[in-house]
Formats: structure tokens, C-alpha cells, sequence
């Protein structure tokens, strides 16, 4: 698979860009990227106290949504890939994919003012179904992972 040095959410159309959690052009929002590199996607969010759950962790929305928008970016960079799209020598993607199905597990409290890295990898893409596994990690320990089925959008919009 291909590296990239843009952020697959930068690829998407402007009129496209205004997801909460991963949209370039949401100034309130959380404005998530995911890099593919190899065959794997990363993102990277450090979160603040507004986001606290106990004093000193996060709270699981947050850490829901970041499964969330770095999971269907990672469908989508992964079905470029699938389709020979050269992410490298494009400045917008046709692919669209939405969250149909989001698990996550919370294996241990998320700490507070910590990088956090996200790391998604393809399980498997059968037609317009993208299935991704997902973890979620602080200083290297696992806090959460996380499954997504993303459907690709039969017509683009
Ligand atoms: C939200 C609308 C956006 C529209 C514009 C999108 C532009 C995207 C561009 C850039 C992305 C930027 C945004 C990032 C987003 C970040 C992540 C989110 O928060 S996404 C928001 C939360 N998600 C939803 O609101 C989806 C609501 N659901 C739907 O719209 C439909 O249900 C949809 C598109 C997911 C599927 O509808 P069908 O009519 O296209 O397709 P069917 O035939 O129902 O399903 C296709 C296959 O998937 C299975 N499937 C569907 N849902 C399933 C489920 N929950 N569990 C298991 N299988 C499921 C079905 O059984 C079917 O399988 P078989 O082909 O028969 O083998």
C-alpha cells in the first residue's frame, strides 16, 4: 500500500468537510486526520479537560467519536487503495463512506492531556462493506479498541 502525506480527510470535498469530529472546515470541531502509512491508518488527538469523564480520564464519547471518524477515514483510504485511486496525486476523493456500525471496547481509563494514537487496519472489504479493527492507545497501552463496518455510498454526493 501507499504512504501518504495528506490527511485522507483533506481529501474530501469542501462541501464535504464539516464532520464534528474529522471535518477541515469545522473550526468547533475536533478536526481528526488519518494518515495512511503502509498498510495501516494513524491519527493522533490529545484530549483536555473538557472532555473529562473522572477527574483525570476521558470520557468515552470522545473516545466513541475518535474511533468513529478515524474509522471511516481509514474505509475510505483503504477503499482508494482497493480501487487504485493514487491518493499521493489527487486533491479530492470520490469514495464516501459513512459509519453504519461502530463497536468499542474500553479496555482501561483513558488518560487526560495525553497523546492519544489510533491505529486501523483493513479486515476485510466485501462490495460496498469496509470493516476496520481499530485501537486506541496512550504512552503504548491499549485503552480501547474498536470495530466499524463503513458503507460505501452507491452514487457519490
Ligand atoms: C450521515 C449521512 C451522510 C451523507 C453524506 C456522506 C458523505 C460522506 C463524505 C465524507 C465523509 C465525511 C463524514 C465522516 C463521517 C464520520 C462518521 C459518521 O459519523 S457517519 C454518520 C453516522 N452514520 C449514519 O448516519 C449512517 C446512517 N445510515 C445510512 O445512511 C444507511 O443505513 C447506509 C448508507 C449505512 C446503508 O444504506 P444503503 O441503502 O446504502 O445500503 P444497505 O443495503 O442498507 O446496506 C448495505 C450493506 O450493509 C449492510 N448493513 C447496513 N447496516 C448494517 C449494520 N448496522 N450492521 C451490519 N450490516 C449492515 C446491509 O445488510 C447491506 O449488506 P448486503 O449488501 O445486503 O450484504
Amino acid at each position: 500500500m501507499q504512504n501518504k502525506s495528506k490527511a485522507i480527510q483533506d481529501l474530501y470535498p469542501d462541501e464535504l468537510a464539516h464532520c464534528y469530529g474529522c471535518g477541515k472546515n469545522n473550526p468547533f470541531g475536533y478536526q481528526l486526520k488519518t494518515y495512511l502509512v503502509g498498510d495501516e491508518t494513524i491519527a493522533h488527538f490529545t484530549p483536555d479537560e473538557k472532555f473529562t469523564a473522572l477527574p483525570g480520564s476521558v470520557y468515552g464519547g470522545l473516545v466513541a467519536s475518535l474511533l468513529d471518524c478515524h474509522g471511516t477515514g481509514s474505509a475510505a483510504a483503504f477503499a482508494c487503495v482497493a480501487e487504485n485511486i493514487d491518493l499521493e496525486n489527487t486533491e479530492t476523493i470520490p469514495v464516501r463512506c459513512v459509519t453504519a456500525s461502530l463497536k468499542v471496547d474500553f479496555k482501561a481509563p483513558t488518560p487526560m492531556g495525553t497523546e492519544l494514537e489510533l491505529i486501523g487496519k483493513l479486515r476485510s472489504i466485501e462490495g460496498r462493506k469496509i470493516w476496520v479493527d481499530m485501537t486506541l492507545s496512550a504512552k503504548g497501552i491499549i485503552c480501547a479498541t474498536g470495530e466499524i463496518l463503513a458503507i460505501k455510498l452507491k452514487s457519490n454526493v
